[in-house]
């Protein structure tokens, strides 16, 4: 069964309470158990990790390598800062998913850019957390793609 890294970065640990005009109720336990159960029911055995600062994420892309088979990451505001964080994508060779729960394209200019997208496979945003199950979908037929 093919392994898949949910990662989460900076402020996503207050999900359901934060600003949840823009970001829904939905908590951040609510969302890894609807990634785990979406994970089983396309064979992906998935793997949910959230930290607040930028050299965790960047570990936890590196020892990503050789025990996920992809990873499905909302950088949240180090996506719109962080070449860090694209240079460790380029440097893992996973296929990336970037997740936003909030269209960040119908947001301030400074949430336009992302530094992930161009090392991603693509980009989900505005879905909220269906956005994560979209993603593990994106995943499970690229792996499945590329195995046949
Ligand atoms: O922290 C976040 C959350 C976010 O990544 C999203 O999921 O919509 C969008 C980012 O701009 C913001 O900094």
């Amino acid at each position: 069964m093919n392994s898949i890294l949910v990662l989460h970065g900076p402020n996503l640990n207050l999900l359901g309470t934060r600003q949840p005009e823009v970001y829904g109720t939905t908590t951040l336990e609510m969302v890894n158990s609807a990634c785990v159960a979406h994970g089983q029911s396309r064979g992906l055995s998935v793997v949910c990790l959230q930290s607040n600062h930028e050299g965790a994420l960047v570990d936890a892309i590196h020892a990503a390598k050789g025990v996920h088979a992809g990873i499905v990451l909302n950088a949240g505001a180090y996506t719109h800062t962080s070449i860090a964080l694209r240079d460790a994508i380029s440097s893992v060779e996973l296929p990336v998913v970037e997740v936003h729960l909030s269209n960040i394209h119908a947001r301030e200019a400074f949430r336009h850019v992302s530094h992930i997208a161009p090392v991603a496979l693509g980009q989900i945003c505005g879905f909220g957390a269906q956005g994560y199950l979209l993603a593990l979908d994106a995943l499970a037929e690229h792996l499945a793609a590329r195995n046949a």
